[in-house]
């Protein structure tokens, strides 16, 4: 029975949906990273939100872990890149709380506009500050919105329901998402110039981080104001800070901070100020759909194969899971099979998916191929980080598929080249479930792979298959299987065999059939 851990405070429909779907589970939430590393070798998953960090560290003593799914959308506590090189997919759930996110922002705007928080506060003192107190109207004020996906796209159509005039800035925004949302597309320095309010809501990454920096502050216009709800990177804090106490800046309602938890931060106590604890995603509602989304996809994942919002690997429906997985076991098989016969560095793979498997969704095979073929070169490789991987190396993959098969309900044809040549290798299914390399080169056979296989090329002689046969049996090496094919009708051309064996194949037994006479290349595979 899989098991998950979840880490963060999720609301208990995640538990019971764990439960109900027969996976075993602990909540464990407030663990330093200590605690966490002493005991998620244990877990198959992880659920979290953002308090928890999931670094190297972790996941280097996460060695069971096969998913971390983030209860929530930003996903910058995760070492991303790092879970993909250990083969850890990691899943968001992107819109569950997005809704309830641009609505905190709005929040935040009007208590910025109006100065509620103060104005409660010194209500409740009983100083009756009527006349402290002087807000601005926003119908009319230019909203400038940074990052307009999702939520900001949502911030939008709120903004605009308040008859503001809507500015966005996203390199991403289409000019025809633009008129659809009826925001006006502009460039980063244009909206910082003509915003009253600036609104954040881009994910942090190298790029956006500091979007907001003393530069881009100095230039917004005087008395603008502004709302994270995003990332505290974002914004250079020292910089809002002098920016405040000069006026240029009127106000910053900030729900995100630079270090969070954010018990001391130079912002707080100034009056210009309103903040809130990273309150974005906390809705009763926004809980119960992230909770109740990343409980299902995690248990998809694990118990199906499914793969659903995904970062880092291609999604995989819970329909798709079983159809693919024989043909994943295939591609694996042709993956590996190139790789082991691979001497020198590879150039370009082109994976051909012809007949049935050309309807399926095929990049998740694509990526168990890439998995097989880098494993024999690289450290350590998994469909997660093997298309990266690929794409480090400038290794270049072409994908082509054809809806006709001449012999087969469906075929994978890998066609690998390297610095020297070019080989490739067919399989199919047979019965819909077992694997069968069809074509190497070419040359057509039929064989199954088992765990241990001689792979031979030879010239084709008579006598040949008897000198084997003897080299292999006086090495002490019991056939299990042995298949032929050979180029031509006529005998003497180039001929392949696949010998299955019993056990690996000792070095003096490949010495041996290496030095037969006829022997082209000789390799010991393993499966
Ligand atoms: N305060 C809170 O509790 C919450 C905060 N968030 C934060 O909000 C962020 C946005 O969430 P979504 O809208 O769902 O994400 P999203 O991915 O739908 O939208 C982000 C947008 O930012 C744009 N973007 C990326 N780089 C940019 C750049 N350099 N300049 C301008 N735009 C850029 C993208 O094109 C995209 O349209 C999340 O990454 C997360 O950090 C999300 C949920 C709750
Ligand atoms: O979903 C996000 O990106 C958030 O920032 C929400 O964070 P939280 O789950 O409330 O810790």
């Amino acid at each position: 029975m899989p098991k998950v851990l979840v880490s963060d405070k999720l609301s208990p429909r995640a538990v019971e949906i764990f439960q109900a779907r027969g996976i075993e589970v602990d909540v464990k939430t407030g663990l330093k990273p200590d605690e966490l590393k002493a005991i998620i070798g244990a877990y198959d998953g992880l659920a979290i939100r953002s308090a928890t960090k999931v670094t190297q560290e972790i996941l280097d003593a996460a060695t069971n872990l096969k998913v971390v799914g983030r209860a929530g959308i930003g996903v910058d506590n995760v070492d991303v890149p790092y879970a993909s090189q250990k083969g850890v997919v990691v899943m968001n759930t992107p819109f569950g709380n997005a809704i309830t996110t641009a609505e905190h922002a709005i929040a935040m705007m009007f208590a910025l506009a109006r100065e509620i928080p103060q104005a409660n506060a010194s209500t409740h003192a009983g100083k009756w500050e009527k006349s402290k107190f002087m807000g601005v109207e926003l119908t009319g004020k230019t909203l400038g919105i940074i990052g307009c996906g999702n939520i900001g796209s949502i911030v939008a159509t709120r903004g605009l329901g308040l008859r503001m005039k809507v500015i966005a800035f996203d390199p991403f925004l289409t000019p025809e998402r633009a008129v659809d949302l009826g925001v006006e597309k502009v460039e980063l320095n244009d909206l910082i110039a003509r915003a009253d309010f600036v609104s954040l809501h881009t994910p942090l990454t190298d790029k956006t981080r500091g979007i907001l920096n003393a530069d881009a502050i100095a230039r917004m216009k005087k008395g603008a104001r502004i709302i994270n709800c995003a990332r505290g990177g974002l914004i250079d804090e020292a910089a809002l800070k002098a920016a405040l106490e000069s006026g240029h800046i009127a106000g910053a309602a900030l729900d995100v901070f630079e270090q969070e938890p954010a018990k001391d931060n130079p912002l707080f106590g100034m009056d210009t100020v309103v903040c809130t604890p990273h309150l974005g995603a906390s809705t009763s509602e926004a809980q119960e759909n992230v909770a109740l989304q990343v409980a299902e996809q995690i248990s998809d994942f694990l118990l199906t194969g499914a793969v659903t919002n995904a970062l880092n690997m291609p999604s995989v429906t819970a329909e798709e899971a079983p159809r693919l997985r024989p043909f994943m076991k295939l591609c694996d098989q042709l993956g590996s099979f190139a790789g082991q016969i691979t001497e020198t560095g590879l150039k370009s793979v082109r994976i051909e998916y012809q007949g049935a498997v050309a309807d399926l969704n095929t990049r998740p095979l694509t990526a168990t191929v890439l998995r097989g073929l880098l494993s024999p070169l690289l450290e350590s490789v998994n469909m997660v980080s093997a298309p990266l991987a690929a794409r480090d190396r400038g290794i270049e993959v072409l994908e082509t598929k054809t809806e006709t098969c001449r012999d087969y309900h469906s075929l994978i044809k890998l066609e690998v080249t390297t610095e020297r040549q070019t080989r490739s290798v067919e399989g199919t299914l047979f019965g819909d479930a077992l694997p069968r390399i069809v074509d190497i080169n070419g040359i057509g056979v039929e064989a199954e792979l088992g765990a241990n296989m001689l792979y031979l090329i030879n010239e084709d002689k008579p006598g040949f298959i008897g000198s084997l046969g003897t080299t292999i049996g006086n090495a002490g090496v019991n056939i299990a299987s042995f298949h032929l094919g050979r180029a031509d009708t006529e005998a003497g051309g180039q001929a392949i065999c696949l010998v299955q064996v019993d056990g690996p194949v000792p070095d003096e037994a490949l010495a041996a059939v290496s030095a037969l006479p006829h022997v082209v290349q000789a390799k010991a595979l393993s499966f």
